[in-house]
């Protein structure tokens, strides 16, 4: 009788035959991946949202890190930490997710219902030609970061972020006014331990504040738009010129490492005529054929702020010039 030693195949072999087998018959697909990061009710959705519908569905897709929650609203009561936590969310399936949507690969993501604080059935998630990538953690890994083309932090001032918050809970998820003012203490905590540390990592830090010492809704709100030197950006010479002084200017600033930094500023207050002849300006710039989409800038319902629609504007230039 012959012993037959079967020979398992080492580790190395069997990375070898899995990536072989992978480069057959595979087409990388370009994905211009984008990631939009910030504490909660910063203002990522919004962004998300113009960008998404101005340049429609066949070209963009996106979704929020919120549907890699671990525990159900219910669960993390009983918890000692929040959604801000790592812990709190499955981040390792998430970077798996995000390498695979780099290389145009679908996967199967979970849903997290903001309605209704539950856990709901995985779906088909199939990138397109732009991948946007929304939440409190996309940022968080090295490994994330090296997934995305462009990425951005939203960094409103604490006291607007607050009253988003409130707005946004106690209308679409439920919440009473004194229960999220109790969670927004709960979380300091987690936010400035493992969300705001993410504001370093960003190409761009994007800040909608309101003008100081002047009345407006949010409609009239500027923004401080950090363009950092880790991508290339738009020369934006033929936007900045003496006749849109009044709306945008350039400043060199300190970053919070006390590096030098390009900001852009986009005063909310602006005469309606002049912003408009700054977003004209930046829609040539980016070369799509028709006349400014209108979802950029919408904050609700008959609300348009200038300064939003501006900020996407630059970040729609990164898209089709990534
Ligand atoms: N640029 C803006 N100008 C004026 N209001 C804004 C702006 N961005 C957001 N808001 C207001 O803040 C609320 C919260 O914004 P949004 O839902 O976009 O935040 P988010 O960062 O996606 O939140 P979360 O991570 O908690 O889902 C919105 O409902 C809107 O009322
Ligand atoms: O920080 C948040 C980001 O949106 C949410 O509070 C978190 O996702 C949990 O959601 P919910 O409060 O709807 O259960």
């Amino acid at each position: 009788m012959i012993d037959v030693v079967r020979k398992e195949p080492s580790m190395s072999h069997r990375v070898a035959a899995i990536q072989k087998a992978t480069a057959r018959g595979a087409h990388p697909t370009r994905v211009t991946m984008l990631a939009i990061a910030g504490d909660s009710a910063s203002g990522k959705t919004t962004l998300t949202k113009g960008i998404t519908q101005a340049l429609g569905a066949e070209r963009i897709a996106s979704f929020c890190t919120d549907d890699y929650h671990r525990y159900d609203r219910e669960e993390r009561r009983g918890l000692p930490f929040t959604p801000l936590h790592p812990e709190c969310n499955y981040l390792d399936i998430l970077e798996q997710h995000l390498q695979l949507l780099t290389l145009g690969q679908s996967v199967l993501k979970p849903v997290y219902h903001h309605s209704t604080g539950t856990l709901g059935r995985p779906v088909l998630f199939e990138p397109k030609e732009i991948v946007i990538v929304e939440g409190l953690f996309p940022l968080w890994s090295k490994l994330s970061r090296a997934t995305f083309d462009v990425t951005v932090f939203l960094d409103p001032p604490e006291e607007v972020r607050r009253r988003w918050k409130i707005q946004r809970d106690t209308g679409k998820r439920g919440y009473s006014e004194d229960q999220v003012l109790a969670e927004l203490e709960r979380r300091e905590p987690e936010s400035d331990a493992y969300i705001r540390p993410q504001r370093r990592n960003a190409d761009i830090v994007i800040s909608f504040a309101p003008v100081a010492g002047r009345t407006g809704g949010d409609e009239t709100m500027s923004a401080t738009i950090l363009l950092r030197p880790t991508i290339p950006h738009p020369d934006l010479s033929s936007v900045l010129t003496g006749d849109t002084r009044e709306s945008v200017h350039l400043k060199l600033i300190r970053d919070q490492d006390g590096k030098p930094v390009d900001a852009l500023h986009v005063h909310g207050h602006a005469p309606t005529e002049v912003t408009q002849v700054v977003e004209e300006v930046l829609w040539d710039h980016i070369g799509l054929p028709g006349p400014i989409p209108e979802p950029l800038g919408v904050i609700g319902p008959g609300k348009r702020s200038a300064s939003l629609a501006i900020a996407q504007l630059l970040l729609i230039y990164h898209l089709i010039h990534a």
